[in-house]
């Protein structure tokens, strides 16, 4: 995955004035997402309280919906205290995970830790070796620990190059370079979101939400898988 240009490990970028150097600012994370990849700073505001759906179900909201980042790893830096980050282990492929059993695993907060998340990319680039990992922030609705204040993360989305070739040792799926992983992704989840939209009701049971931050929309395969 090399991005031409490799990215100076030496150049910060301050985020501390942000209000008032906001063009400067936007340009240097500009450059940096062009050769290093894309990150997003997110603030999760709190979602309703909880309460009950039309059919008197007790709805649970999330500050984050149910996804999978679509990049090749996704890190993940999270402040103390600011709990609520939840992943569904058990993932077979990309289509089936978690329209079953709903088990959600809280990740807890480790000092000078990272949380790793792998994306649909390294999925299918491992020829569906490793699994990308299924997650959600939560917001609070009464659990024990749930965290009603702020929650500030630090995704890191490493992307691929347009120039990539990308496909795994086994050929599970189709050659594609970084620019059409890329645009295929974009698509699949923008479409997924016009969907949830037209369908806001529907269950998150059956209609899975992914997408790259905070995203919302439903689970399809990352590519689909090439003819035996
Ligand atoms: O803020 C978090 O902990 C997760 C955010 C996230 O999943 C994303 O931006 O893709
Ligand atoms: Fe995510």
């Amino acid at each position: 995955m090399s991005c031409g240009r490799p990215p100076d490990p030496s150049q910060e970028i301050s985020l501390a004035d942000f209000d008032t150097r906001t063009d400067e600012i936007a340009s240097q994370l500009c450059a940096a997402a062009e050769h290093v990849g894309f990150f997003a700073i997110v603030d999760h505001g709190i979602a309703p309280a909880d309460d009950n759906d039309k059919k008197g179900r007790q709805q649970v909201y999330h500050r984050a919906g149910a996804h999978a980042d679509w990049g090749f790893l996704t890190l993940l830096f999270e402040k103390e205290g600011q709990s609520g980050l939840e992943i569904c282990p058990g993932r077979e492929v990309v289509t089936e995970h978690a329209l079953g059993d709903h088990s959600w695993s809280k990740v807890h907060f480790v000092p000078g830790g990272i949380v790793c998340n792998i994306g649909d990319l390294l999925m299918s680039w491992s020829d569906d070796r490793f699994k990308s990992t299924f997650h959600r922030v939560k917001a609070p609705c009464g659990d024990p620990g749930d965290n009603y204040g702020e929650r500030f993360s630090i995704a890191f989305f490493n992307q691929p190059c347009k120039d990539a070739l990308i496909q795994g040792p086994l050929k599970k799926y189709p050659l594609v370079t970084g620019e059409e992983f890329n645009a295929r992704a974009m698509s699949k989840h923008f479409a997924a979101l016009q969907a949830k939209l037209r369908a806001p009701e529907a269950d998150e049971g059956a209609a899975v939400v992914a997408g790259e931050g905070a995203g919302s929309s439903i689970a399809v395969p990352a590519q689909v898988p090439a003819a035996a």
